[in-house]
Formats: structure tokens, sequence, C-alpha cells
């Protein structure tokens, strides 16, 4: 019998099989047998994140509680005291999400650890917060983040409000690997074992809003600006209306994507990287006559951003939303005095140079991590401890950042409330967050970053990606578009190959990621996704003007596209 048969038939036929699995398994075809079987599922660039069903690389009750056992195995190793100090649970709006989160708080019972579980959806970077505010030794997020809804997921966090990082995330995987059978787990409590599971609510919601209140630079702004807001029935609704009525911000809900729904039902996705996100929001902005629209993702730690700019509403990248976010803060840090000494900015390798451009410009300077927000809230915690550097923002060009390190994730209300009053402020001096970019464009250079994401799923999928990257490993481009490449990285085998030479890449963990730098001061990076069956190939483009970026941008999307063999 083949790996896939015998797994499959192991469940099919476990007593503890949970009964809302059953028929689905039995319904299977050979395809999705294989699939949903033929490997156990992993974690990736944000824990682990899958398709919702039956099967070992699903996300389902089974290998959620197989997720919590390790977690638990791994908390005891730390002793009486991280039992003790418990565990936060969030979750969103998802199917099974619920579930999940008070499953795994019994399951952590059973274990002698406490938890302490969100009465209802909460965002993620609220989960973040909450693990420090309880003083807790971990935390665990229910949610797929910005995935359709035909997905789940389990993200872990430390005692720093930090998701997981290799090292330890590896000590987690070691205790989940070494259990055999995710079936044979169950979750019945007695009462006295229930007692250690506490419902928690509105006094963590009113810390952390005061706390995001408090990030504001400008208070007194003028606040004339209306914002059209999504949360696209996810976790974002209630925290963002009530920070920015507190804040005196005038907000018009897209009413129809403000329920919570695991069908993501009046959005066609709930994803700001993508156009369908701002479908509804456009409409309502226009008929209200908005300066700015505001979406988040599900998890709320994602925001992305469309402006009135000449009559017209430009949807602007995660790339030009952080830069303006950035712009703003270090200028308002500049003018009221309150730069710290050795500021930091964070952002990753595939994030758009011209963040660092303009960090230079306000004598910041700029750590790069690999994709993930766990490296920066890595680099956040220690920076703190150490004193070395101060942290005065983070982004990431996936649509997240971090306004204040209170939250050691990506956090979405922070940065719409940030954006209204940098939106309020310009507005003011008679500018949008266009008219914002556009001077960086012209102080700094005008890029155009572009991402193409190849959807490739399944096992067949996983390794035709896995080839992609290997195939340009072993025939690595001298040039592209006709443009030579001066330096190549390796963040995989850890290399800078340049001017003919090879020396060593230093400071990151191993990770499968290839860029290269462009003659014209463009670059070019490749790397599977973490969280989506994905290739991705980030394209970030210098040009004379806009125009010229534009036509290179599709030029070297083209070349790319031909020597990996991906073209259409
Ligand atoms: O490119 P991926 O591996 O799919 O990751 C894209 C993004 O996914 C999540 O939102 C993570 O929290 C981010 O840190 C990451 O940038």
């Amino acid at each position: 019998m083949s790996v896939v048969e015998e797994r499959y038939e192991k469940w099919v036929g476990h007593p503890n099989l949970d009964p809302q699995y059953l028929d689905v398994l039995k319904a299977m075809d050979a395809e999705e047998k294989n699939d949903a079987f033929y490997t156990l599922i992993e974690f990736g660039t944000a824990g682990m994140r899958g398709l919702l069903g039956p099967g070992t690389n699903r996300i389902n009750l089974h290998t959620i509680r197989k997720a919590t056992q390790g977690f638990a195995n791994y908390i005891k190793a730390h002793g009486e005291a991280a039992c003790e100090a418990g565990i936060a649970i969030g979750y969103d709006n998802r199917h099974m999400s619920r579930e999940f989160a008070f499953d795994s708080a019994k399951l952590l019972a059973k274990n002698g650890i406490k938890s302490y579980v969100f009465e209802s959806l909460r965002p993620t970077p609220e989960l973040s917060f909450a693990v420090r505010e309880l003083g807790c030794f971990g935390g665990i997020m229910i949610t797929a983040s910005h995935n359709p809804k035909e997905y789940n997921g389990y993200k872990l966090y430390d005692e720093k409000g930090c998701q997981l990082v290799p090292a330890l995330a590896a000590q987690v995987i070691d205790q989940v690997n070494a259990i055999e059978d995710e079936l044979a787990i169950d979750t019945n409590v007695t009462p006295e074992e229930e007692k250690r599971i506490t419902v928690i609510g509105k006094k963590v919601d009113d810390s952390y809003y005061a706390k995001v209140l408090g990030i504001q630079l400008n208070p007194e702004v003028k606040k004339d600006i209306k914002i059209v807001f999504s949360p696209e029935h996810g976790t974002a609704n209630i925290p963002v209306q009530v920070v920015y009525r507190r804040a005196g911000y005038h907000c018009i809900p897209v009413e129809e994507q403000c329920s919570p729904d695991p069908d993501f039902s009046n959005t066609p996705t709930p994803n700001p990287e993508q156009p369908g996100a701002y479908e509804l929001a456009l409409k309502y902005a226009a008929d209200n006559d908005a300066d700015i629209i505001l979406v988040c993702d599900p998890d709320a730690d994602r925001m992305g951003v469309g402006v009135k700019h000449d009559g017209e509403y430009v949807v602007m990248t995660g790339n030009q939303s952080g830069a303006v976010l950035l712009e703003y803060i270090l200028s308002q840090m500049e003018e009221k005095d309150i730069m710290p000494s050795n500021p930091v900015m964070f952002n990753t390798v595939v994030t758009s140079d011209l963040g660092e451009k303009v960090a230079k410009a306000h004598g910041v300077e700029t750590e790069k991590t690999l994709t993930g927000f766990k490296f920066i809230g890595e680099k956040v915690a220690k920076y703190e401890k150490t004193g070395e550097k101060n942290y005065v923002f983070g982004y990431e060009e996936s649509y997240g950042s971090l306004i204040k390190p209170f939250v050691r994730d990506k956090d979405a209300p922070q940065a719409c409330l940030m954006l209204a009053e940098a939106a309020a402020y310009y507005k003011e001096k008679g500018k949008d967050l266009v008219d914002v970019l556009n001077d960086l464009y012209a102080q700094h250079g005008t890029y155009e970053e572009s991402q193409v994401a190849l959807t490739l799923s399944g096992e067949a999928g996983a390794n035709r990606i896995k080839q992609i990257l290997a195939d340009l490993r072993k025939d690595a481009p001298k040039e592209i578009n006709g443009t030579p490449v001066v330096r190549a990285e390796d963040y995989n085998e850890c290399t800078i190959t340049e001017n003919g030479e090879t020396t060593e890449l230093t400071g990151f963990t191993k990770s499968d990621v290839l860029k290269y730098y462009l003659a014209d001061g463009s670059w070019i990076a490749v790397r599977p996704s973490g969280t989506e069956p994905k290739c991705k190939f980030y394209f970030c483009i210098v040009g004379k003007d806009k125009e010229d970026a534009h036509n290179k941008t599709l030029a070297y999307q083209k070349a790319m596209a031909e020597l990996t063999g991906t073209a259409e």
C-alpha cells in the first residue's frame, strides 16, 4: 500500500475520526486523496496554513490538535511557570476558527496549561498585544489571514507577542512530529480542567484601543476627511470603527462587508493585494465623495489603500502605502523633535528600495529581514532589550505595517488610524496621498513595484515551484531583458555573486529566495510563497519617469516568464 493509501485508510477507519469528516473522505477521488495525504501539513511564512478538510495535509480538528499537543509539550518543557502563565488564543471569522480555538484551549487545559480565549473574533494584532498584556507564555491565532475562504491556519506566538521564528518553531515542530497518532488525541475535559480556561474580551479591547489611539502624532489635526472602510467580513470591523470614533474621524463602513462571514459572501476576495477587495468600497467612495478608501484583510493585519487623486480613485500597492506612511511618520518625528537616537526602520528583502531611500533622507537606518513579520518582531524585541537601536516603523510589500511595537506583528487598526491622520494632515496642506507619493518619486527616483504570482497547487505544483528555483540556480541568468545582472543573492545557498566572485551572504536564516540586481538600479526576486501555493516574482523597477518604469516592468516581467518557462 502506498503511504497515501495507508494514511487514508487509517483516517477512514479510525474510531476517533470526527464525524464531520467521514463523508468527505469517502467521496474523495484519487487526486483529492493524494493531495490530502501525500504530506504532513507544515509550518510556513506565518504558521501552519492550508485547505480546510480531512487529511494530514489539511487544516482540521486532528491536525490542529496535533499542533496544539506539540505546542503543549513544548510549553510543559519550560516548566510549571510557563503552564501557569498560559496561552492567549484568538480567532477570526473563518469556518471552524472558533471551534479550533476552544478545542485548542481544552487540549491545553488537559495538559495543565491555562489559556485566555477571546469571547468572539478579534484581530491578529490584538492577539499579539494580549500575549504581553496578560503576561502569557505565548499565543495561538486561528486564521488563514488573507487566503480564500477554503483555507484556515494556525499562528503561534512567543511570550514577546512575536510569531515563532524558525529556531523556536523548530522546537515546537520536533514535538509535533514526535506525535504518532493525531487521531488519538482527545479534548474532553473534566470540569476541574476546564477551570484553566478564561474567556477574555472587553478589558483587553480597551487597553488595546487606548494604545492604538496613543500612536497619533497630530491628534489635533483638522479631521476634515471622509474615509470609506471595509473589514472584508473579518475582524477589523469593530476595532477600526471604535478607534475612528474615539479619534474623531468620519468613517463610512461598507455595510455589506461588515458582518463576520466565513464565506466572505459580499466580496470577490478578502485580500487587499487583489483588485476585487476594493470593488464595493470604490462604489461607496464615489457615492460619498470619499477622500480615502481603507480595506483590511480578515484578521486585520493588512491594510489596502485607495486615494482620490485628480477626481479618480487610485489604489496603492503595499510598497506605496508603506512608503507614504513612513514619510509621514518620519517627517512628523523630525518636525516635533521626537526622533529617537539610532532610529531604525525594518522591511524585507522583497520590499521596494523606495522605503530605504525615504528612511535615509530622514537619517534613519533600514534593516532588512526575510519575508514574514516574525523576523521584524524578533528584531524589535532584540533592540528593545539591547537599547542599541530604536524602532520607528516596520512594513512589508504585502500590505502589512506596524507603527508602534506594543504589538509585535502587523497591525491594521494602527495603520488605518495613522493613514487617516496622514491624509487629514496633507489635506490641510492642499495635498492628497498620491501627491505625497509623487513627491517621493521626484526626490528619490520613480519606482514601479509589481508582483507576478503564479498559482501552482498540490504536489505537482509544489514540485514545479521547486524546479523553477532549481533551474534558475543551475543556469543563473547573466542578463535579463538585455540588462546585465550585476549582483545575485541566493538566500538558500547563502551566497552573493558579484563581479564573477562569490562571497558569503550572512545575517539571514536559510530561505528559498533568489534576488537579481540589474545594471539599471532595478532588481527582481523569486521565491515560493509560504502561505499560498504560489511562486512569487517581485519586480522593483526604476525608470526615468512613470511611463519608462512601467514599460520596463512589462519587459522584465515578460523576460522572467520566458526565462523560467512560465509564459502563458
Ligand atoms: O509571500 P508569503 O510567504 O505568502 O507571505 C506573505 C505575507 O504573509 C503573511 O501575511 C505574513 O504575515 C507576512 O509577513 C508575509 O509577508
